[in-house]
């Protein structure tokens, strides 16, 4: 797949894009993901580059099965990034002596993904799983949406939760019962552009509302414009208007998700930090101590994935059902998949414990 390193002058952002985002480039290729630099953002009027964007935009959220893949590319993803179930028991004896700590991410991975954003609720059974889970590993969800708004879906108390992107993070109100030493958090690096995003958010949604089935999501400290329900051939047309608002905003940048434009600060903060920032603040800034695992679906979670390799430190798990261009080592093909896994995980933690009941009467404590 195509993947550029692009560094943009004008905003000193660098960032890495996948196919289709510079203009006059190619499609992108099924699966891949584009991050669209500023430059293309504010140096073109319409034409060509708007093309682009439209392209990038169909490549967020590929609707090609599995089955309409050439078979050697199912066979390499396949042997790169292997089902995290058939490969359990490797990621257990890969996480001996460490304490294993979960981030999870929201949409696409705990809950389904629907056309209306509002009722991507997770099922029972899934909160069920990830309460058992918390009770054995300490666990954040980390998620672009707005931390109260997640934390409305999952509705457990005893997680810590990163919203907006991993820009607003928030520990469980007791502290962690993991680790002596963990501070209680609440780290919000994104403050000061609270206004702007405000701003923003209302301006998108006048621009936009010409724009049959386009929705606008404040996230607090980002923008989601969701086009799912918008037309293919408006697509364009919506690409220029978001394109007008944020012209005139030189601090924001624009990333996609599964058929999702996302507006936040060009700040140098992404899930990635904020998982390095939640290990830290766990007392787990050592890699001799912690196993993260990582398990997300979108663009934004490569960011945590990349933070993983490059650390050497646990794995990244992406819940795919196609082969995408990723950070992950491992893949796991949907929630329900997800939901399987974490249950292992339980499953597998409460025998250890039977070993030694000692430990086990003091996390349940
Ligand atoms: O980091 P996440 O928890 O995965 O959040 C990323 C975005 O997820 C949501 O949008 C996605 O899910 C919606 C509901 O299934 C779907 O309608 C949409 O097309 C997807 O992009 C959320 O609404 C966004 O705000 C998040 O940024």
């Amino acid at each position: 797949m195509t993947k550029q390193n692009v560094s943009d002058p004008k905003s000193g952002v660098n960032s890495t894009m996948y196919g289709a985002a510079v203009a006059m480039q190619p499609p992108a290729p099924p699966g891949s993901y584009i991050n669209i630099s500023r430059k293309t953002l504010v140096e073109t009027n319409g034409g060509p580059r708007i093309n682009s964007w439209v392209d990038s935009m169909r490549a967020s959220s590929p609707t090609h099965h599995m089955s309409t893949f050439l078979s050697e590319d199912k066979t390499s993803w396949m042997v790169h990034h292997p089902s995290a179930l058939d490969m359990f028991e490797d990621i257990i004896s890969a996480s001996k002596g460490k304490q294993i700590v979960m981030f999870l991410d929201y949409d696409g991975t705990l809950s389904p993904i629907v056309d209306d954003p509002d009722q991507a609720f997770m099922s029972d059974a899934m909160r069920g799983t990830v309460r058992k889970l918390a009770r054995y590993f300490p666990t954040a969800i980390v998620s672009g949406r707005c931390r109260d708004k997640v934390y409305s879906f999952v509705q457990l108390a005893e997680l810590y939760y990163a919203g907006s992107h991993g820009m607003d993070i928030e520990g469980p109100s007791k502290g962690s019962k993991y680790k002596k030493g963990a501070q209680a958090v609440l780290f919000q690096p994104a403050s000061e552009f609270l206004p702007m995003i405000d701003e923003v958010y209302k301006e998108l949604l006048d621009k936009t509302k010409s724009t049959e089935g386009v929705r606008v999501e404040d996230n607090k400290f980002c923008v989601s414009v969701h086009f799912r329900c918008v037309d293919e051939k408006k697509w364009g047309e919506l690409a220029l208007q978001v394109r007008s608002v944020l012209k005139e905003y030189p601090k924001l940048r624009l990333s996609q998700g599964r058929k999702v434009l996302e507006i936040r600060p060009i700040i140098k903060w992404d899930k990635g930090k904020a998982l390095e920032f939640l290990l830290q603040s766990l007392g787990y800034a050592s890699c001799a101590d912690a196993f993260p695992i990582y398990i997300g679906d979108d663009r934004t979670d490569e960011d945590a994935f990349k933070v993983l390799r490059e650390r050497g430190q646990g794995f990244g798990i992406l819940v795919s059902k196609t082969p995408k261009d990723t950070h992950a080592s491992y893949s796991l093909q949907e929630p329900s998949e997800v939901m399987t896994f974490l249950r292992r995980l339980v499953v597998w933690k409460r025998l250890s414990f039977k070993r030694h009941p000692k430990i086990h009467k003091q996390l349940e404590g």
